[in-house]
């Protein structure tokens, strides 16, 4: 059924290549095809075989000899040499009848893995998966509003389960599919937008643009569409049987979050058109995944889990030119990534470890955590981390910097325990001054603008007020009064945990007004939802919005800006996409 038809040269980490290589998702697929002969591919000294008896289908990375002509002219030695080529995907091996399959290793209690939940914490996106059209439809990153997290964890996290009426993550449309506009921005479709076309047209017209590989790759994925899970689970089955030495990469545990690898990996792979968000979605993905242990041998294993599952269940349409497709796409995801963690380890470190100096408590669930990183972490306000704690080992969760950046170094975090949330009850519950957690690199573009005098109008709903508070001191410290409108919710007055350092902040500052809202309870404040604020107050006319709560706050806090006329590009939010991009 799998002929040998492609081997994949090593994917590469050396700033060489990496200058040449760039993003390397600008590449025509025939930049990518170049035919090698099965011999070629034994060349790289992968260990692999002919295919008979090695079921891999993808040549481990294998570092480049010094040797190579391209390895010399990137030294600075003169070589006729061609310059280095992207690296081409070429499966290897036949994928014969003796091979592994998963299926019974899928009840093999020795697997590893085997009979396990997939990852909470992915290796591509712990966090989160596929990046979602926002409110108003497919437009991209930006339209990505947060979705609600999916039981158990609760955390600051994104969550991968699509929201109701935002389609399936495996359409085949681009319903899903980030696009160009400014990341963290929203852009829901106007309320008075002609209708969007029918989908079978909009896929036509999809179709007409695409290239020939993301056609086959969209068939490809509508094909696995009705059989998500199965072939979700027969990835990870695969991937924990082939390669066992990855399951350490995985949290012991696995929830139901378990396809988040495997939606990143497609969703990468339908961008394959999209030259420039595609490269900046990867770029953070590559960085964040540092954390993980990721190497670039890890790449190819995963390649051939990933084309293995889609042989299997999207078998009625496959073909030798779609799995060339895949192959050629997964090389330039895999790629990128590779080149983007190799760039980073440069200038940052995988991880941050910090000591826990402060543990207050503000609720019976609800604790403001400070730590002490172990070096420098420079972010901005209004960004958020993942991080890791010693009681759930690559287990990540993110959560936002409740202060802007400050002189002494020390980061604080608003921490909500919320019901079987592992991550989030051991850092309210357990954590202790002196413990010390691990925080990945920083993400999100939900920073203060401070190119413009616009107003800021800010919607904090429950633990969503920490980066809020981050950008309030954010634009006090740069000196500049511009008018900052706050509008703090809870459900009830007792869940107001940080109103009092809110509420000093605005005795501080004249610019500021902070008012809190109270949407179920008593109050002697603002009574009603967040949303309604906005219409209730204003006008908003020379105001940029920023969001930041709930994921259903953020939707219906989006669709009153928009209602009111707030144009899209004003409006700012952590998305799902930036998330994604953290590598979580
Ligand atoms: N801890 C952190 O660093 C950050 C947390 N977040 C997110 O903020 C959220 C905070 O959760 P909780 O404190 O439990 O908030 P909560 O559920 O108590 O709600 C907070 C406020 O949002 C409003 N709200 C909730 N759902 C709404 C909806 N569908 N429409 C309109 N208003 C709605 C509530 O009425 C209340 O005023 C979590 O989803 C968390 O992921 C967001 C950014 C940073």
């Amino acid at each position: 059924m799998f002929e040998a038809r492609q081997t994949m040269d090593a994917l590469t980490t050396s700033s060489a290549d990496h200058r040449e290589t760039g993003s390397g998702s600008g590449r025509s697929a025939e930049a990518n095809a170049v035919p090698r002969t099965e011999s070629q591919g034994h060349d790289q000294g992968s260990g692999q075989v002919d295919g008979q008896g090695d079921w891999s289908w993808f040549a481990p990375t294998q570092p480049r000899s010094t040797t190579e002509p391209h390895q010399r002219a990137a030294d600075g030695e003169e070589s006729d040499a061609p310059r280095r080529v992207p690296s081409q995907i070429r499966p290897v091996g036949a994928r014969g009848s003796e091979q592994q399959r998963p299926d019974a290793a899928w009840d093999d209690p020795h697997v590893p893995g085997a009979q396990e939940e997939a990852p909470a914490a992915s290796w591509f996106s712990p966090g989160s998966a596929a990046p979602t059209p926002g409110p108003g439809g497919p437009e991209g990153p930006a339209a990505t509003v947060p979705r609600q997290p999916s039981a158990p964890t609760g955390e600051y996290q994104a969550d991968d389960t699509p929201a109701p009426g935002q389609g399936s993550w495996f359409e085949p449309t681009s319903e899903a599919t980030p696009q160009k506009p400014a990341a963290g921005t929203a852009r829901p479709a106007p309320p008075d937008a002609p209708a969007a076309p029918p989908q079978a047209a909009a896929s036509v017209f999809e179709e007409a643009q695409a290239s020939p590989d993301a056609i086959l790759i969209r068939r490809a994925m509508a094909a696995i569409e009705p059989v998500a899970d199965k072939t979700t689970a027969y990835f990870y089955a695969l991937l924990f049987l082939q390669h066992p030495e990855l399951r350490d990469l995985f949290p012991a545990a696995m929830d139901a979050q378990r396809d988040r690898l495997f939606k990143a990996l497609l969703t990468a792979a339908k961008l394959v058109d999209d030259a420039d968000v595609l490269t900046e979605y990867l770029s953070h993905l590559g960085r964040g995944h540092r954390k993980y242990g990721t190497k670039p041998e890890h790449y190819p294993a995963v390649g051939e889990c990933l084309i293995g599952a889609l042989t299997r269940y999207a078998s009625d349409v496959w073909s030798a030119q779609m799995e060339a497709a895949w192959v050629r796409a997964y090389t330039a995801i895999s790629q990128i990534m590779i080149d983007a963690a190799a760039a980073d380890e440069r200038s940052a470190p995988a991880w941050w470890e910090a000591e826990i100096v402060s543990h207050e408590r503000r609720t019976h669930d609800i604790a403001v955590i400070t730590v002490r990183p172990d070096q420098p972490y420079p972010f901005l306000a209004g960004q958020y981390t993942s991080l890791e704690t010693p009681w759930w080992p690559r287990v990540w969760r993110h959560y936002s910097f409740a202060s802007a950046p400050r002189p002494d170094g020390l980061l604080s975090f608003h921490i909500k325990a919320v019901p079987a949330g592992w991550v989030s009850s051991a850092l309210v519950n357990r954590a202790r001054t002196g413990d010390v957690i691990k925080l990945g690199p920083p993400g999100g573009s939900m920073t203060v603008d401070h190119g413009t005098d616009n107003g800021l109008l800010c919607l904090g709903g429950g633990t969503g007020i920490a980066p809020i508070k981050a950008m309030v001191e954010d634009v006090a410290k740069h000196g500049r009064k511009r008018v900052m409108e706050v509008f703090y919710g809870a459900r009830n007055d007792r869940d107001l945990y940080d109103l009092d350092t809110m509420q000093r902040l605005e005795q501080q500052h004249s610019w500021l007004s902070v008012r809190p809202v109270v949407s179920d309870g008593p109050t002697d404040g603002l009574a009603g939802q967040l949303p309604e604020m906005v219409r209730k107050y204003g006008p908003w006319h020379s105001y940029d919005a920023y969001l930041s709560g709930p994921p259903g706050m953020i939707r219906s806090g989006v669709d009153a800006l928009v209602g009111i006329g707030m144009p899209y590009d004003r409006i700012r939010h952590d998305s799902l996409e930036e998330l994604v991009a953290a590598g979580d």
